[in-house]
């Protein structure tokens, strides 16, 4: 059983605090929009489809709660409400691109007199509920496609892995992108040793994958990501695989801080480097990596650890992603429609309706 971020029902969502993993386990209710922008925002719930999830989950909850009177009322209020909690995270694309496909299908809902208020709000908030259900299936076929393909072109098993920041069961409604990958090969008897970095300032690695992985008992060591190099060097590593915030036109991949550095160290060692993500992550709009708005986060994620002062103070520069360029990415790009090369994801999946 991996490890549940997001409980709901119709009118509840719960969400598990992930600033308090691993030490304790503690989940909360998210009653509206306000609720759930406020979480995304301080990073109780994170990964790039674990907040779209999340932010349409918590607009699900507050129309179930909200009586409505028009159907033009309800596009108004999915509107600003979509809009609203885009800005709680700028560079992870997935709940920008959630916002337009829904705003796509309240806008056809009240285009003409066909739909009764409350007809039009149950499909919208059966939209937000499908995704739940939806992302888990991503996640297993792009886990498949991505271990078929390390098995057939990178690796004879047992498969040792070097992964970043956290892309699993607590980045996503369940089984993970990057660390999808990585439950296939484990369920396939395939994989060897998962090398999972700390990723500094967040701890993403350290108190998140680390705790994964733990939790399904799939063996594992914990590096700094200062060991990076070192340990593709020295550990017989078969493949690098990250996750992803937004991947544009030209295959760069915005991803965790850090991620950059490690494709540049897996290059020099001829060690492939995949980005695993499902098509929600793909943003077509954007060109190239340097239109991306990297997020900065507070001073006092690198200053503290769980308020305990751990630097001077001085000033501090956060950045919470970089920009891997395609050609970094030299093993392709995992998805729920196969394993293409950065170079050609722009046409591979732009023809891609979100609904397959
Ligand atoms: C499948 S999660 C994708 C992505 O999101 C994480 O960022 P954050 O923890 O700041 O939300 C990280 O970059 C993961 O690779």
């Amino acid at each position: 059983m991996t490890l549940q971020a997001i409980r709901y029902n119709r009118g509840s969502l719960e969400i598990l605090d992930q600033l308090l993993l691993p030490d304790e386990t503690h989940y909360f209710a998210i009653n509206d929009t306000t609720d759930g922008w406020s979480a995304i925002k301080k990073m109780q719930v994170r990964g790039a489809p674990a907040i779209a999830i999340v932010g349409c989950l918590s607009l699900a909850v507050e129309l179930t709660n909200t009586e409505i009177d028009s159907v033009s009322t309800l596009k108004e209020l999915v509107e600003n409400k979509l809009d609203y909690l885009v800005t709680a995270r700028p560079t992870a694309i997935n709940m920008a691109e959630a916002a337009f496909r829904l705003k796509g299908m309240i806008y056809q809902l009240a285009k003409g007199d066909d739909y009764k208020p409350q007809d039009a709000k149950l499909m919208i908030i059966k939209e937000c509920e499908g995704m739940l259900e939806k992302d888990i299936n991503i996640n297993k076929r792009l886990g498949k496609f991505g271990g078929d393909h390390l098995l057939s072109h990178n690796a004879k098993p047992p498969v040792n892995i070097i992964t970043h920041c956290n892309t699993g069961s607590l980045a996503t409604a369940g089984y993970g992108t990057a660390l999808g990958v990585i439950r296939y090969l484990h369920e396939n008897e395939k994989l060897g040793q998962v090398y999972c970095t700390e990723t500094r300032p967040y701890n993403q690695g350290a108190r998140l994958t680390a705790y994964e992985l733990l939790h399904e008992k799939i063996e594992a060591s914990l590096i700094c990501d200062s060991a990076a190099a070192a340990c593709l060097k020295e550990k017989n590593i078969h493949a690098v695989i990250v996750g992803a915030d937004r991947v544009v036109a030209n295959g760069d991949t915005a991803n965790k801080i850090g991620t950059c550095q490690i494709a540049i160290a897996a290059r020099y060692y001829n060690i492939p480097f995949f980005v695993a993500c499902p098509h929600s992550t793909f943003d077509p709009s954007t060109q190239t990596g340097e239109d991306i708005t990297i997020e900065q986060r507070p001073h006092s994620e690198i200053t503290s650890l769980k308020g305990v002062k751990i630097a001077a103070d001085i000033n501090c520069w956060n950045p919470a992603f970089d920009v891997t360029p395609a050609e970094l990415i030299t093993g392709g790009i995992i998805t729920e429609f196969g394993v293409f090369k950065p170079q050609e994801i722009k046409e591979k999946l732009q023809n891609i309706s979100p609904k397959n």
